[in-house]
């Protein structure tokens, strides 16, 4: 942050080139996506590949956003918090529609772009003023409360210092 801060004035486009925070908020959602699944109804009867599966016209169809995002073939040590699978040089490596936290296609989150800036741009204003870490009451890992489509964490505690 220290090296692109202007004043305390974080613009849009400063919050762009701050890939490592980008990469942080990414994994974030990678891990904890509040969506736990999104689902679609078929519009027309659809033959899955080789899989003899066909999913027939008006059936519902159920897509785990958070299982396929915590496979070890899709995201190495799925449970590890990594953000640098997210940074600009490991982005192209991910495997399309694993990472679906603001689910997909033409239906997709129309608010991803105004929810990702407001999360960066009130993380970045908090991180420049006070340092966070782990305190004895910070639950490690964080315990969720573990509802059929949002997850929420029961709480989180962390230590606070002014820098
Ligand atoms: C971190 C923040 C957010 C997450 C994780 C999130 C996640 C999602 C997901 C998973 C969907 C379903 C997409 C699909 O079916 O493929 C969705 C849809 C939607 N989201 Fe968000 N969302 C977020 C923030 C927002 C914000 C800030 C707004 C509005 C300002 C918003 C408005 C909507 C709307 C209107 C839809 C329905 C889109 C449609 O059906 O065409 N979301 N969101």
């Amino acid at each position: 942050m220290s090296s692109v801060d202007t004043n305390g004035e974080i613009d849009y486009d400063l919050l762009s080139k701050l890939s490592y925070l980008d990469a942080v908020v990414s994994e974030t959602l990678r891990l904890h996506a509040p969506s736990t699944t999104v689902a679609r109804i078929a519009s027309q009867d659809y033959k899955l590949g080789d899989t003899g599966i066909t999913i027939k016209k008006g059936q519902a169809v159920s897509i785990p956003i958070y299982a396929i995002a915590h496979l070890e073939e899709f995201y190495p040590n799925p449970e590890s918090f990594i953000p640098e699978r997210f940074l600009p040089e490991n982005k192209p490596k991910l495997v399309p529609y694993t990472y679906l936290p603001f689910g997909g296609g033409p239906r997709n989150c129309v608010g991803m772009r105004f929810g990702l800036m407001e999360a960066k741009l009130g993380l970045a204003h908090v991180i420049m003023r006070y340092r966070f870490f782990a305190c004895a009451n910070t639950d490690i890992p964080v315990s969720l409360i573990r509802n059929l489509f949002l997850h929420t964490p029961k709480r989180v505690i962390v230590g606070i210092h002014k820098r």
